[in-house]
């Protein structure tokens, strides 16, 4: 059939596929328009299409129809197969119950669910054996403390999803699970990983001081692991090939592997990751469930959260080693290895940071605001639209970018990094006004008085863009730009505590870093954080967007912006579309819970 009208209104990659595909074969407008909506959906990081949610509805100037017909349509033009049916046969998209996905989703989900399914369950730990250890590694806590509970959930499943807010106890907790695994398997070959280099750095030296604080023998401290790769880095991506190094049959050399930042990582990586580790091992994934998920489909980490239940045999082995709350049933074979920490030791009580962080992940707007309005000394809200305060926050940045300069005049990286890392702008939006790439450049002409003559200068803050293994740089990663001494200049990156320098003229794909989006700053902390707002709202503006970039300031958090449009991204709850959670769970109809 010929273009459909509508095709316009979706994106550029939807419009090309769309077109291809009305080129290739007959089929009715409204196959069409469910290919277009499931590759929407996917751009905005949802794994699949709910076709019930559209069935009936009027979408893209189309009535669309009831959801039996659309189904049998779909399934008679050959736009998608059925689950099941023909799997050798290429269609775009799979149908799988009232689920739509591109092919390529449905295949990872797929591969997801059933490694999941496969490893869930009780590891080979005995109670009776960890209750000792966990003793002494919890000395003077009470059983039911929260993170006892969560080693111990850790310890006794072979997959552990720990879930916990910022300083609730995640690494604390992880450091005691790795000495207890030490302690009980002393063979285990541990691997540290995170889905950034940032997060694999910040990992390394939390797990380092939380290791400081426990009184473990000389035997179980020199074989606690000390590095942390990227997920990238350990899995084995090439530049030139979508399939890593390790998979099925290479796999890792580990028996367990400890993921922080675990929110970060997308579907597909995670798919990859489970077919890489060896069916016996381990794995134990750490984050925040409700941090902005991936940039890509899917926000695994957030739905294993959800799981979270005891099944009668994983409640008693638990009880065996700490007291247990009474809480939800089990929904998943996956549910006995879920931990949620709740308690934040970074934030005191009277934090206005910490309860700011709350109120915007409850979506409680009106709470937000009046706190930020209240004069709290570690709260500020700047109200009113860029044009109203684009001077003033020049004014506020000045002294800060003062220091860093200085720093950078001393050509010392430690001292420039240890500037540089104390403050940061995060935007909301990458385009327009207020987005980060406008930001930047005032920034570098106002603050960094870079006239853009030179392509490189002093100062000059960058963040690479695109992972590159031979020059062993990674996306994310943050170069300062430092005088050689011989009248060059050379990047510094940070690097297994120390730090490298690069030519300029050798990096990959960067940009400025200044300011970043708050998507960049996931896995990162700062002392202070000042986030921008666009001037009108945007559906990018979410709850899970303000509350992860909150959750970056260690003692200082800034709202710049309209607080309409503040307070309507906090209200603005996302969830992503997947059939994760529903494939996970107990089919109702043959689980018993005795
Ligand atoms: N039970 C506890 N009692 C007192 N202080 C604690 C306790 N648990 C953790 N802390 C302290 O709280 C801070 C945060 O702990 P930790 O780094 O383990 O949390 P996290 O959840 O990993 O944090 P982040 O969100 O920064 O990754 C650390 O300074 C740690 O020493």
């Amino acid at each position: 059939m010929s273009r459909p009208a509508w095709l316009p209104q979706t994106r550029p990659l939807t419009r090309q596929l769309i077109g291809w595909l009305a080129s290739c074969r007959p089929c009715a407008e409204t196959s069409l328009a469910a290919a277009a909506l499931a590759l929407e959906a996917s751009l905005d990081g949802h794994v699949c299409l709910r076709l019930d949610q559209y069935a009936g509805r009027r979408v893209l100037g189309l009535t669309l129809p009831p959801l039996a017909t659309w189904r049998a349509d779909l399934l008679a033009d050959g736009v998608c197969r059925g689950v099941g049916t023909d799997e050798d046969a290429y269609t775009p998209l799979v149908l799988d119950g009232d689920r739509l996905y591109l092919t390529r989703l449905w295949w990872d989900e797929t591969r997801l669910v059933r490694e999941l399914r496969e490893r869930a369950g009780p590891s080979n730990i005995a109670p009776q054996k960890l209750k000792p250890v966990l003793d002494r590694l919890f000395p003077g806590r009470p059983d039911h403390d929260g993170q006892r509970v969560a080693a111990a959930t850790a310890l006794l499943n072979r997959i552990a999803v720990i879930s916990g807010g910022p300083g609730t106890g995640k690494t604390s907790t992880v450091a005691r699970v790795l000495a207890a695994l030490l302690e009980l398997e002393p063979d285990s070959r541990i691997g540290l990983a995170a889905p950034t280099g940032k997060a694999a750095a910040r990992m390394v030296e939390a797990l380092r001081g939380a290791r400081a604080g426990l009184a473990l023998d000389l035997v179980t401290a020199a074989a606690m692991p000390d590095s942390a790769t990227t997920l990238h880095r350990l899995l084995g991506f090439r530049p030139d090939s979508a399939t890593p190094r390790h998979h099925r049959e290479q796999p890792l050399a580990l028996d367990a592997l400890v993921v922080d930042e675990a929110s970060m990582v997308d579907l597909a990586m995670f798919a990859h990751l489970l077919d890489a580790l060896p069916s016996k091992s381990r794995l134990i994934l750490l984050g925040d469930r409700d941090q902005l998920a991936s940039v890509e489909p899917g926000a695994v980490f957030a739905e294993l959260s959800e799981l979270a239940g005891h099944s009668p045999t994983g409640a008693r082995r638990l009880s065996r080693v700490c007291t247990i709350e009474t809480g939800p049933a089990a929904c998943s074979p996956l549910s006995d290895g879920v931990a949620l920490l709740r308690d934040s030791y970074r934030f005191h009580a009277d934090s206005g940071v910490g309860a700011l962080a709350r109120h915007a992940n409850s979506g409680d707007a009106a709470a937000a605001l009046a706190l930020l309005q209240g004069g709290h000394p570690d709260l500020a809200l700047q109200a009113g639209d860029a044009a109203s305060w684009w001077h003033a926050l020049l004014a506020r940045l000045r002294p800060a970018f003062e220091t860093y300069r200085a720093a950078v005049a001393t050509t010392d990286p430690a001292s420039a990094f240890a500037a540089f890392q104390r403050l940061r702008v995060l935007c909301a939006l990458r385009d327009g006004p207020t987005g980060v790439a406008a930001i930047n450049r005032l920034f570098a002409a106002r603050l960094m008085g870079h006239d853009g003559r030179r392509p490189h200068y002093p100062g000059e803050a960058l963040i690479i863009r695109r992972n590159d293994p031979t020059l062993g740089l990674w996306n994310g990663d943050i170069g300062l730009t430092l005088a050689d001494g011989e009248g060059g200049l050379r990047v510094w990156f940070e690097r297994d505590g120390g730090f490298r320098a690069l030519s300029p003229y050798r990096l990959p794909q960067y940009e400025p870093a200044y300011a970043m989006t708050v998507h960049q700053s996931q896995g990162s902390e700062f002392d202070e954080v000042l986030l921008i707002l666009p001037d009108e709202d945007s559906p990018v503006l979410t709850r899970s967007l303000i509350y992860t970039a909150i959750t970056r300031a260690r003692r200082r958090a800034e709202i710049w912006g309209r607080p309409d449009v503040l307070a309507r991204g906090i209200e603005r709850g996302t969830r992503r579309v997947s059939g994760l959670g529903e494939r996970l769970s107990f089919d109702p109809a043959t689980y018993s819970s005795n």
